[in-house]
């Protein structure tokens, strides 16, 4: 479901005018649509029915509370890949039993508290982690349970910096020496394997990475199995991408189609590991957009620029990738003259940019949506330029809801003090 849409030339988030609520919370402004999110936790979930399974939603694509608490009362599971992630799972209502925890860098401060509420599975991404895991453990009177995040060296076909799965990137263990970890990790007194876990990267647009990698994890399986460890379950991560702008990637229940086929082929005592996967952007990307304000039309020789309210402060995604999101008017008007614009926004960078060369019927004080900023959008804003966090705001039919405000600049400079005497 697209949950974005013009009525009357007025662009609706669900029953909701934009232009209304643009007017209450002023701008700039993330705006998600809580239908939208379930909608596709759903997807997912029942993509994999028929099968012992978990959709463990990762955090890191968008973290605040609410979106948090919808998913937990849906049932969901969590990736964390920090303390302060934990924190918000345990804030917003979610079970830490259904709770795994990745990155290459837990300190011992953040293994202690994981193990203290009870996560579900630590992924270890290397062998000095899981000393560390087991020393951490046996200090607070408890067992770890660990899955390796194996890397199984395999091309996502994404943007570089978001491919984690080719064996020169810094995450996860060599798939080709996991099994020897595996063996010493069996020898660790407080660390119980409990399965194998791995990501290749996100954005992925086509489903033949994920069942390569898949098939190479599967072959460590079996070698483990064959060692005699009783595993418990498969996490095979997240990455399916999402549509920003002509991209086909594919549905939830084509992607469980397609790793479901694979995994029916292997024999029948593979058949009763639990599958975990870790959606972060194919959850909430589509589900949520930034609203922003033309400030200024300005026409240099050979370009014209609109700048408006937001900055890449507030969506990094294109300064730092390039990325391209659609932008559009919330309010269509024909009658106005279409020009080409580069959208940019009032932070002192050249990279500051929301979008190139986009074809717009625009006038100052106009409001903008910038398209599919529901994940790695809020949560990789920063205040640069010292400009507040923006709000955010969760639309629920034709009801919504501030969660979370508006920041203040003496928010910014709370924290801060002059020098001593
Ligand atoms: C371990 C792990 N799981 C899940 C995700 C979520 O990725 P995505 O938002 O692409 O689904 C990531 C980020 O790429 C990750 O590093
Ligand atoms: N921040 C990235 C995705 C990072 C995935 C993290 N493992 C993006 O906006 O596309």
């Amino acid at each position: 479901m697209n949950p974005f849409g013009y009525r009357n030339g007025r662009l609706h988030a669900e029953d909701v005018d934009l232009a209304d609520l643009a007017r209450e919370t002023g701008t700039p402004c993330y705006v998600y649509s809580r239908s939208a999110i379930e909608e596709r936790w759903r997807a997912f979930d029942e993509a994999f029915t028929g099968r012992d399974h978990l959709v463990c939603y990762a955090v890191k694509a968008n973290s605040n509370l609410a979106v948090l608490d919808a998913l937990a009362r849906l049932g969901s599971g969590f990736d964390i890949v920090s303390g302060g992630e934990l924190e918000r799972v345990l804030a917003a209502g979610g079970d830490p039993a259904r709770t795994v925890f990745s990155g290459v860098g837990k300190t011992p401060e953040e293994m202690r508290r994981a193990l203290e509420v009870g996560i579900a599975c630590f992924n270890v991404e290397s062998e000095p982690e899981l000393q560390t895991l087991n020393a951490v453990a046996g200090a607070v009177g408890r067992r770890a349970p660990v899955s390796l995040r194996v890397n199984p060296d395999v091309d996502p076909a994404t943007h570089p910096y978001i491919a984690t799965g080719l064996k020169e990137s810094k995450f996860g263990i060599d798939i080709a020496a996991a099994r020897a970890v595996y063996r010493r990790a069996r020898g660790l007194e407080h660390i119980v394997v409990k399965g194998v876990a791995s990501h290749i990267g996100s954005q992925l647009t086509d489903v033949s990475p994920f069942v390569l990698a898949l098939e190479r994890v599967m072959e460590l399986v079996g070698d483990l199995m064959d060692d005699g460890f009783d595993l418990e379950h498969l996490d095979l991560g997240g990455g399916l991408g999402i549509r920003y702008a002509d991209e086909t990637p594919p549905e939830p229940v084509d992607y469980a189609l397609a790793l479901l086929d694979r995994l029916q082929r292997f024999g029948s005592r593979y058949q009763r590991l639990k599958l975990l996967i870790e959606p972060g952007r194919a959850i909430v990307g589509n589900a949520g957009l930034l609203l922003t304000r033309v400030l200024y039309l300005k026409h240099a020789a050979d370009r014209s620029f609109a700048v408006v309210d937001a900055a890449m402060n507030d969506l990094l995604r294109p300064a730092l990738y390039d990325a391209w999101h659609d932008i559009a008017p919330l309010q269509l008007d024909e009658s106005r003259e279409r020009r080409v614009y580069d959208i940019v926004g009032p932070v002192c960078e050249s990279g500051d940019f929301l979008g190139h060369a986009r074809e717009l019927a625009i006038a100052p004080g106009d409001l903008l949506v910038v398209a599919s900023a529901g994940a790695y959008g809020a949560v990789m804003s920063s205040n640069y330029n010292t400009r507040p966090r923006v709000p955010e705001v969760m639309v629920d039919g034709d009801r919504y809801h501030v969660v979370r405000r508006r920041e203040s600049v003496s928010d910014l400079l709370a924290p801060e003090s002059r020098l001593p005497g």
